[in-house]
């Protein structure tokens, strides 16, 4: 038997990294997913050994269970049905396990996420021999909530088949999992999210968990029903970053200024409220529509504004605002910033050839455009029986 996870990436409308400090942040899913399969061996493979292939980097890795036993003693079988931190001593021996397997230098960004996956493999497994492939529309790195959607989906597909979900085996396709198993996916992404972010705040999960589009403060989630269509183009700089380090800057320079930096966050927070509303209000012909499409576009310049405060633009991101606003859009980077991907609200009356011209221009700098599918579902579950199980 194997079971298959999917979980979106997502794009942050506004708030990012101050939700890390308790503010607001509104996000949404967009159309594209991780996947990860999950299948045990027959006795007849033989097979003791745990094994994740990551397909789209083309590498496969493996540990004996004997190793594995070993280095994380503790994980017990049959495990924890508690979502629970990794402890400081048990991310040195997954560390450890994650390094041996000489990951290539130009991929070594890659051992967060092997971490991550030991962690939510013997906890919610134990010591059971398995593959687990995963693949992955998401550009790594690139505030997409690539790790989110990592972590959602090997969670899920982990869950699944453990006792703490019953997978309904005989129904065909995509099934999406009840509210208590959506609740426990996402706080098992959280617990793998934090070895990979360090100090997340638990969106990219939570929006990657439950999709839609989400209003997220200090934990709590609040779905949001959108009234209007929201068009974003999504341009990737392709310049490479690292959340955690972003996160951790921020937080640097929150410690050295405390009340210039809350007052930053308090702005966010207000952003992020207000956006939520006109998001939430009806439209009810073409011309309330562009009033609010224009309020969100001056809200998302101002977040940006707060953002570039942070610390966290780049001189790739700013050519992108330039760009853009020659032709009168507004943009603001999503995610972690420090490169990666920058939103652009394409307005509904906004015509077919200047949206070409602006994706143009961005692709002539180097940089890569697609629009995003927002507002989608959140993970989904898909059993398959094979015959040899
Ligand atoms: N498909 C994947 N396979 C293995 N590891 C992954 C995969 N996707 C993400 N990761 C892990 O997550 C890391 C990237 O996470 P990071 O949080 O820095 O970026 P992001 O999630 O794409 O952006 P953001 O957090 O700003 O939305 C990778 O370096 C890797 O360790
Ligand atoms: C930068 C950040 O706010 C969003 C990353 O997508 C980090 C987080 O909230 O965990
Ligand atoms: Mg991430």
């Amino acid at each position: 038997m194997e079971v298959r996870a999917r979980a979106p990436g997502k794009i942050i409308l506004s708030g990012e990294h101050a939700v890390v400090h308790g503010t607001a942040a509104v996000a949404a899913s967009i159309d594209l997913y991780t996947y990860a399969s999950l299948r045990f061996p027959t006795i007849s493979d033989g097979d003791d050994a745990l094994k994740l292939h990551l397909k789209d980097a083309g590498i496969e890795f493996s540990w004996p269970i004997e190793k594995i036993k070993d280095a994380l003693p503790g994980s017990s079988s049959p495990v924890s049905s508690t979502p629970k931190p990794c402890p400081p001593d048990s991310l040195k021996s997954i560390a450890a396990l994650a390094e041996e397997q000489n990951i290539p230098e130009a991929k070594i960004g890659l051992a967060s996420g092997l971490a991550a996956f030991l962690w939510l493999y013997t906890s919610i497994q134990g010591y059971k021999p398995a593959t687990m492939v995963i693949t992955s529309e998401l550009p790594l790195g690139s505030g997409l909530g690539s790790s989110a959607s990592f972590c959602v989906s090997v969670a899920a597909a982990l869950l699944s088949l453990s006792e703490s979900i019953s997978l309904d085996i005989g129904r065909q396709g995509w099934m999406s999992p009840d509210e208590d198993d959506l609740d426990l996916i996402n706080q098992w992404a959280f617990q793998g999210e934090k070895i990979i972010h360090g100090k997340p705040s638990g969106i990219d999960n939570t929006v990657s968990t439950y999709g839609n589009v989400i209003k997220f403060k200090s934990g709590n989630l609040t779905r949001i029903q959108s009234q209007m269509p929201l068009k974003m183009l999504v341009t990737n700089t392709k310049v490479g970053r690292n959340t955690k380090a972003l996160v951790a800057g921020v937080s640097e320079r929150t410690l050295r200024h405390p009340d210039a930096m809350t007052s930053v966050f308090n702005a966010v927070d207000s952003i992020s409220n207000e956006l939520a509303i006109i998001i939430q209000s009806p439209a009810l012909d073409d011309l309330s529509i562009t009033g609010k499409e224009e309020r969100i576009e001056e809200l998302m310049e101002m977040n940006q504004g707060l953002l570039q405060c942070m610390g966290v633009s780049h001189a790739a991101i700013e050519t992108v605002l330039r760009t853009t606003l020659k032709y009168k859009l507004a943009s603001k980077l999503t995610g972690a910033g420090g490169g990666g991907c920058v939103l652009t609200l394409l307005p509904t009356l906004l015509s077919n050839t200047i949206a070409d011209k602006v994706m143009a221009e961005l692709e002539s700098c180097g940089f890569e455009c697609s629009i995003a599918g927002t507002g989608g579902k959140g993970v989904e579950i898909c059993s398959e029986v094979s015959l040899d199980s």
